[in-house]
């Protein structure tokens, strides 16, 4: 079963004078409670194609269904709304407030999801031992290693239980073990939380622990 669909999908840029197809023609399917990789070479159209997946850019052409409603066609206030609260983020590099901790960090993201107080606090600890940082939670960002402040990130990300994570090249700075680990802990969150993650990277040591694996050739889906 789906959680996302995409019809014909293409997504152009203009550069100067000229048009230049990005994505082109992407019929692709990501399996709801998997971990699924977008692989392919740098300037493939990878960020171009999640961006267009999570809603943070919109397509030239085609179609993006989410749980079999179009998102191409619903108006830009549901969009907010269906964005905010089924999906969420994790970037190559962390995001997080540097004057924060990372249990605020968590906390303010539940708070922006529309969380009330009450709720706030054993949602944000129970996410920050979910990452494994239980005992660090009250640490400032500049106190942790990358690959911990990676984990706040998806604490944060996770907490107001989206149905999907996409992540763009998490592990992109961390090192091997390290990213490693990252993926490890998506996969138990698909396992255990029962979260649909898209992820990209080109890093082959990754790409083994997928569930599925979708590559992108020059803005093409290609099947091996
Ligand atoms: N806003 C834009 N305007 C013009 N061209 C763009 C824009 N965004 C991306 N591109 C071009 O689209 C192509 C694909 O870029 P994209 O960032 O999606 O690739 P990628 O596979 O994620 O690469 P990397 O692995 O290096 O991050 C590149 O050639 C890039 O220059």
């Amino acid at each position: 079963m789906p959680i996302i669909r995409t019809e014909h999908l293409g997504r152009d840029f203009r550069i100067g004078e000229e048009v230049i197809s990005i994505i082109k023609q992407v019929n692709l399917s990501i399996e709801k409670g998997k971990l699924t990789i977008l692989r392919g070479r740098s300037g493939s159209g990878k960020t171009t194609l999640m961006n267009l997946l999570g809603t943070l850019d919109k397509p030239s052409r085609g179609k993006i269904f989410f749980d079999n409603e179009d998102m191409t066609a619903i108006p830009e206030k549901k969009l907010d709304n269906l964005r905010r609260l089924n999906m969420g983020f994790v970037f190559q590099s962390v995001a997080l407030i540097s004057l924060m901790s990372a249990y605020e960090n968590v906390e303010f993201g539940l708070r922006i999801a529309g969380y009330e107080a009450s709720q706030r606090k054993n949602r944000a600890e129970e996410c920050l031992n979910i990452v494994g940082l239980g005992k660090r939670m009250h640490h400032m960002p500049a106190q942790l290693s990358g690959g911990e402040q990676q984990r706040v990130a998806i604490a944060r990300a996770i907490a107001h239980k989206p149905k999907i994570i996409f992540a763009d090249e998490p592990t992109a700075e961390l090192d091997t073990n390290t990213g490693l680990q990252v993926v490890k802990l998506f996969k138990e969150l698909v396992e255990h939380e029962g979260i649909t993650i898209l992820m990209t990277t080109h890093d082959p040591n990754i790409i083994e622990v997928a569930d599925n694996v979708i590559t992108i050739e020059d803005g093409e889906v290609v099947y091996e």
